[in-house]
């Protein structure tokens, strides 16, 4: 992990007026979201001037469009989308933008770099968080918990019986990770313990290494659907894996499959995924982001019994989430002052 930005050497850089700014004008920040943990708030506003949008429903981009005007940095989250539209209307004094999340394809990072608008993000911080939701949602779906918790409320649960609310062990399974950065190799270390037959990955380029420390094999994306009893999304959402996960791709699964998404709604065609599990073409699905979010709530998605559907919650874990917002507020006032930020975007 880079080391933690000195937050009084940064504090005293903007205050002893080593900047051309005098105190009266510190540098401005516009925060898309008023609940993010305070921690991350009081950092900034240490030497900022901090303003933020009001509301816990996203900032209508009509609202941040005539706030981030004139800002120095935006502290923003994955529901907004930061474009050349956004960035036009900053200004060029804008100097970064710092998102509370590890995805960042909601940025416009080209524009940024043209601009030499510095991007920071989270990574790290929730690999732990989202790994063991990844888990829970793969639990929830093959042994069928939400299904069957409903049977306890509506009168389906009439005796303990041989057969019923049966789901598919992980035990001697083949599990198949589509992406393999730290995410992905969190969820494989806390899968093996369930004694899987094998855990595959698919990625551009092998990474033998980590992949010995869960016994797990680079298989290409064609075998992986072919031969894995469940696949986990858990990677980046880019032009390569956007609807990765199309009709031709579920027709190759097994029958048996059991699909979990902890990655992006975008990597699923999600007409697809639906057919899929209508017609029983896949047994199963966990999903933690869909296309849209959120999801309306009458998507047939919705209608299904073998489908659990999570509303994005991979990183919502308490601690995580502070951290996050202090990460979040750290990289913006290192980019304030042109330091290292803990975590950044290369761009
Ligand atoms: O999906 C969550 C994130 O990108 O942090």
């Amino acid at each position: 992990m880079p080391p933690r930005l000195p937050i009084a050497r940064v504090r005293n850089f903007l205050q002893l007026g080593l900047r051309t700014r005098t105190m009266s004008s510190q540098p401005s920040v516009y925060v898309t979201r008023p609940d993010v943990d305070a921690s991350g708030l009081e950092l900034l506003r240490k030497s900022c001037q901090v303003s933020t949008w009001s509301e816990t429903l996203p900032v209508p981009r009509a609202e941040l469009i005539r706030q981030i005007a004139g800002k120095d940095a935006l502290y923003c989250a994955l529901t907004d989308k930061i474009d050349k539209e956004v960035l036009d209307a900053a200004g060029s004094q804008l100097k970064c933008v710092s998102t509370i999340s590890v995805g960042y394809e909601h940025i416009d990072v080209e524009e940024c770099k043209k601009r030499g608008i510095r991007v920071g993000y989270t990574p790290d911080v929730l690999t732990d968080a989202t790994a063991e939701l990844t888990v829970a949602l793969l639990l929830a779906t093959n042994r069928r918990l939400f299904e069957a918790n409903k049977q306890v409320f509506n009168g389906g649960w009439k005796s303990w019986a041989p057969m019923w609310m049966c789901g598919q062990g992980l035990k001697g399974s083949r599990v198949g990770l589509l992406g393999f950065g730290r995410i992905g190799q969190e969820i494989a270390a806390r899968i093996l313990p369930f004694k899987p037959a094998e855990i595959t990955y698919t990625t551009r380029s092998p990474r033998p290494q980590e992949a010995a420390a869960v016994n797990a094999r680079h298989v290409d994306f064609e075998e992986m659907l072919r031969n894995s009893d469940f696949i986990v999304a858990c990677c980046a959402l880019t032009p390569q894996t956007k609807e990765i996960f199309n009709a031709a791709a579920f027709q190759k699964m097994k029958s048996n499959c059991i699909f979990i998404n902890t990655a992006r709604g975008g990597v699923v065609d999600q007409h697809a995924l639906y057919d899929a599990l209508k017609n029983n073409t896949i047994q199963a699905a966990g999903l933690d982001v869909t296309t849209p979010e959120p999801l309306p709530l009458d998507d047939p998605l919705l209608k299904l019994d073998n489908v659990v559907i999570l509303p994005h919650i991979g990183s919502a874990d308490i601690e995580t989430r502070k951290e996050m917002s202090r990460i979040t507020a750290r990289n913006i006032l290192a980019g304030l002052v042109g330091e290292k930020m803990e975590a950044e975007v290369i761009l």
